[in-house]
């Protein structure tokens, strides 16, 4: 083995504690270093394997600042800790580190630790540039394909989609001093589901016309190398007009990357990505696409070959989403089963895909009633592994006496009332998934058992001679903040890191109204079925109170008050539902609120209403077109023709 081990730590004793023991288990350490320039001067001399790096260090810097360096420098480090502040977990975190210890150390988990460490490392380097080539694979393939250019940029779009996520997607050649604006642009409004964006609808969507897009063409700068914008820089970089703050209001995008690829005959073409994320880009996204540039660049020559820049055709106005485009109202688009099409919960889609097939753990975290089940049960059945069992075990309404015999199991006689040799439920879920939900509720004492259980892979039955190999996928879930637990001393920093590989934020529901309608009509269609009724739908006003609402019990309050009103419902749509007071139109009392409205002031003011309430989103799903049931490019020329002015769609 003879690994090389840096030792970054200023309590002597400890320091050489560790040292011991990681010679004694056949680690060579390159030296004990007891602060940050000390260990930069060691590492000069020897890089080591690993550091084992402690937060708080003799000298202004800490090991969170050391950590920026070995990352760079690509050496996996582990975190030696006390519990720690809230704050020092969070900025400890943000650097990724390869591991957490929690003091004091027990060789195993030094040694365990330490291997877990170098996995990780050396896997996620292999992995990443693993699914580089798999995705440069089904490029190629797809390039292949003999599909028109517009769906050929649609697949690639789709193939990219998990690696590099994105709401709007804008393709086209950069050019200095254009007259015409003819990027081809992909909007994402379902999982697999994309509205072609031309110039045309372009158009039709902003109220300009084309030499209006044209001009801000022309004033959108060329980025010549890949460049990535968080929520900050892109404001600051929208602050004049252009194309891409065109979008940005249009579509409410909060982040941008734009990957230019310049042919050998000097064209160049961009890929520019949209987020409604604030952070949704990094470095990582340029180093993946430099791996498909070669394959990229030789389809874009091939295009220009076939297909000069001149005669580029732009398309007919379409409405049409492109791929699975969901037809009625009736049945609303899932992923398997589960219900929406925010971006918010398209991003969580997305992670499911990307998680689901490995053996990675999953932390799923969110508030209560957000679907935590819902999507364990989704990553368990998309597993390979879904053909075994997935043993739930709710950890907060296990008795803490029996919580030990519950997961690990027992042997008869091996406490008072033990008459029978029982299967914990570790033992059951060997070979599937065990979801431990609620996991924030579990006793102290327990953790450190789970730690080793997940550490070691194996069990010992309570009272039990030998340890038993288990083979189980752990998803863990929780409403808690487990960092605000940690900070406090209720869950151990090592469990908290072992479990949290890769996190799952379920959003509450009011931050994806847009979810309401769809979720609504599921819900509708299940209690039909249940009840034997036949319930077609909601008012629009009952659907406006929906919502207004600010829904702290999240689905799980949406699905029992859509239960409710399904029962009490006489006729075929529900009228009301049981949210008294919740925003209801405060009612005027002028007497210019008592003349009776034109039809079209009354159609004006409900357009207006819905277009506040969409956050002047026309298109796509929660989009007004959407809520008010009519194609959006009608829904456009109503405006028109109502005189509804853009300002309205910039309420927020
Ligand atoms: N996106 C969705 N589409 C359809 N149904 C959903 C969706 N999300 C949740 N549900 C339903 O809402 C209910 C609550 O979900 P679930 O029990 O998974 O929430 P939870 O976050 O685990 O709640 P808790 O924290 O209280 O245990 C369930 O009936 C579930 O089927």
């Amino acid at each position: 083995m003879n690994q090389s081990i840096l030792i970054v730590e200023d309590q002597f004793i400890e320091a050489n504690d560790l040292r011991l023991m990681l010679q004694k288990a056949g680690y060579r350490v390159t030296g004990i270093a007891r602060s940050v320039p000390n260990a930069l001067e060691l590492i000069g001399q020897e890089k080591p394997d690993v550091v084992l790096l402690d937060i708080f260090l003799k000298g202004p810097l800490t090991g969170i600042d050391l950590a920026k360096q070995l990352k760079e420098d690509a050496i996996p480090f582990i975190y030696l800790s006390a519990n720690s502040t809230e704050d020092v977990l969070t900025a400890a975190k943000a650097t990724q580190p390869d591991g957490f210890l929690v003091k004091p150390f027990r060789e195993k988990d030094v040694l365990v630790t330490l291997e877990v460490a170098k996995y990780r490392h050396e896997h996620s380097q292999e992995a990443s540039f693993r699914r580089g080539a798999q995705l440069l694979k089904q490029l190629t393939k797809l390039l292949a394909e003999p599909v028109d250019w517009e769906q050929k940029l649609l697949n690639i779009g789709k193939a990219i989609q998990p690696f590099i996520p994105f709401d709007y997607m804008a393709t086209g050649f950069a050019e200095a001093n254009t007259t015409a604006y003819t990027d081809q642009g992909y909007l994402r409004i379902g999982f697999d589901e994309y509205q072609l964006v031309g110039p045309n609808e372009l158009m039709v969507m902003t109220n300009l016309k084309r030499h209006e897009l044209a001009v801000l063409q022309a004033k959108t700068p060329i980025e010549t190398e890949a460049i990535w914008y968080d929520e900050h820089g892109f404001k600051r970089a929208c602050q004049l007009p252009s194309i891409r703050k065109l979008i940005a209001d249009t579509f409410l995008m909060r982040s941008h990357l734009v990957l230019p690829l310049v042919v050998p005959s000097g064209e160049q073409f961009n890929f520019s990505f949209y987020s409604r994320r604030p952070d949704a880009y990094q470095e990582e996204h340029s180093t993946l696409f430099s791996q498909l540039k070669p394959v990229l660049t030789t389809a874009i020559e091939n295009r220009l070959n076939a297909n000069p820049k001149t005669s580029t055709v732009i398309s007919t106005p379409s409405t049409e989403s492109i791929s699975q485009a969901s037809d009625s109202l009736s049945s609303p688009t899932t992923f398997e089963g589960i219900v929406g099409s925010s971006h918010l919960l398209l991003t969580v889609f997305d992670h499911l895909s990307l998680v689901a097939p490995s053996d990675t753990s999953v932390l799923i975290l969110g508030e209560s009633g957000t679907g935590k089940e819902r999507i364990a049960s989704t990553i368990h059945n998309l597993s390979p592994r879904k053909r075994k069992p997935l043993i739930r075990v709710n950890c907060a309404t296990l008795p803490v006496n029996l919580i030990e015999s519950e997961l690990f199991g027992h042997e008869k006689g091996s406490f008072t009332g033990a008459t029978e040799k029982r299967i914990g439920r570790f033992e059951q879920a060997d070979g599937g998934t065990i979801f431990l939900d609620e996991i924030g509720e579990m006793p102290v004492e327990l953790q450190v058992k789970l730690l080793r259980v997940l550490q070691e892979k194996e069990i010992e039955r309570i009272g039990g001679q030998s340890s038993i190999k288990i083979n189980v996928r752990i998803i863990a879930a929780t409403n808690r903040n487990l960092e605000k637990e940690v900070a406090e001393g209720r869950f151990r920093l090592d469990l908290y890191y072992r479990l949290n590989v890769f996190p799952v934020s379920l959003p509450p529901l009011r931050d994806r109204k847009e979810d309401i309608p769809a979720l609504v009509q599921h819900f509708i269609r299940q209690y039909n079925q249940k009840t034997g009724k036949k319930i077609t739908g909601l008012s629009a006003q009952a659907l406006s109170t929906l919502q207004s609402y600010h829904w702290p019990g999240n689905i799980r309050e949406l699905e029992h008050l859509i239960e409710r009103s399904v029962l009490l419902t006489k006729g075929t749509l529900i009228e009301e539902v049981g949210l008294l007071n919740m925003g209801q139109p405060t009612v005027s009392t002028t007497p210019e609120e008592h003349r009776i409205k034109t039809i079209d002031e009354n159609e004006r003011d409900h357009i207006i209403a819905v277009l506040k309430k969409c956050n002047g989103r026309i298109w796509g799903a929660g989009g007004a077109a959407e809520m008010l049931n009519v194609p959006p490019t009608t829904l456009n020329s109503k405006m028109k023709k109502l005189g509804i002015r853009k300002e309205y769609m910039d309420n927020h």
